[in-house]
């Protein structure tokens, strides 16, 4: 297997500097466990969540974001309805949204609702390798909403959706891949301790959908993404003494990076 190339501080710092200019808001329907975290995340990196959940106001308000998540993890009727108008609403309006697959493959509601998802063209895909090996039709191997698989081993999954969906996806875990399904970055940052901390990947996942509200390049985009969640959940381990105030840290991380720091690290 060839190893897809890491991608270079200059672009992380690109995508940092642009997303940090235009402060995008981000319209996120996600699972009931992650609200907090995800909103901090957002806020700390430099975007502007709002979490508009219900169905008589999400396809106005999608239609006024500058990207928007749906996350799956917490799926309940009320909640899908409120995802298809959002997701119809972005569409027609150009608004770019990200899918995070949380657990599809391991229960029948959600892995229907993907399939549909899958059919109304998301501009980037987040998840673990059992979610990709699964929403690729590659099986499924998850354990609840963690995965059982490594990253490398569902590359060539994400590669398949990519190309079949139109998405920049993004398999997590040790190593990020991020791939289009012609180019593919590795983005290697990162530490274990970030599986202990619920909504590390849901977190990831917000900031993938923050840094495509833009028309640029969005595989450099989605892969800055895992990046900078990767690099920030590096620092916050050395600073912390454990999964309490890793949550912490990895605030301060977010907040404290800056592009210029990046580009010296290419030096
Ligand atoms: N073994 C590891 N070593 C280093 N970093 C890791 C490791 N596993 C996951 N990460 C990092 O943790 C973050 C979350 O990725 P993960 O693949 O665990 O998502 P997830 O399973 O969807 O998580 P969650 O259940 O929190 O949503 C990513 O930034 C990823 O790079
Ligand atoms: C623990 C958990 N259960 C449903 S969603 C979720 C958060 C993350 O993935
Ligand atoms: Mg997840």
């Amino acid at each position: 297997m060839s190893h897809p190339p890491t991608l270079p501080f200059v672009v992380i710092a690109d995508e940092l500097e642009r997303l940090r200019a235009e402060h995008p808001l981000v319209h996120v329907l996600t699972n009931e466990v992650v609200q907090e975290i995800t909103a901090n995340a957002l806020l700390a990196v430099g975007a502007a969540p709002a979490m508009i959940v219900a169905e008589e106001e999400a396809a106005e308000f999608a239609a006024l974001a500058g990207a928007l998540l749906i996350n799956i993890g917490t799926l309940y009727p009320a909640r899908w309805a409120a995802m298809q108008q959002a997701v119809t609403a972005a569409n027609a309006a150009g608004v770019p949204w990200t899918l995070d697959p949380v657990a599809v493959g391991v229960l029948g509601y959600r892995t229907a609702a993907c399939r549909e998802l899958l059919t109304q063209h998301p501009a980037a895909i987040r998840g673990n390798a059992s979610e990709i090996l699964a929403l690729a039709g590659w099986g499924a191997s998850g354990r609840g909403v963690d995965s059982t698989a490594g990253s490398a081993s569902a590359l060539a999954a994400a590669e398949q959706l990519a190309r079949t969906t139109g998405a920049v996806v993004a398999v997590t875990g040790e190593i990020d891949y991020i791939t289009d399904g012609e180019t593919t970055w590795a983005t290697p940052w990162g530490h274990p301790l970030m599986t202990r901390v619920v909504g590390t990947g849901c977190a990831l996942s917000a900031l993938v959908a923050a840094f495509t509200a833009h028309t640029g390049n969005r595989l450099n985009a989605v892969a800055a993404a895992c990046a900078v969640a990767g690099i920030c959940g590096e620092r916050a381990q050395s600073a912390c003494d454990g999964p309490g105030s890793f949550r912490f840290s990895f605030l301060d991380a977010l907040y404290v990076l800056s592009p210029k720091q990046l580009r010296e690290l290419s030096l």
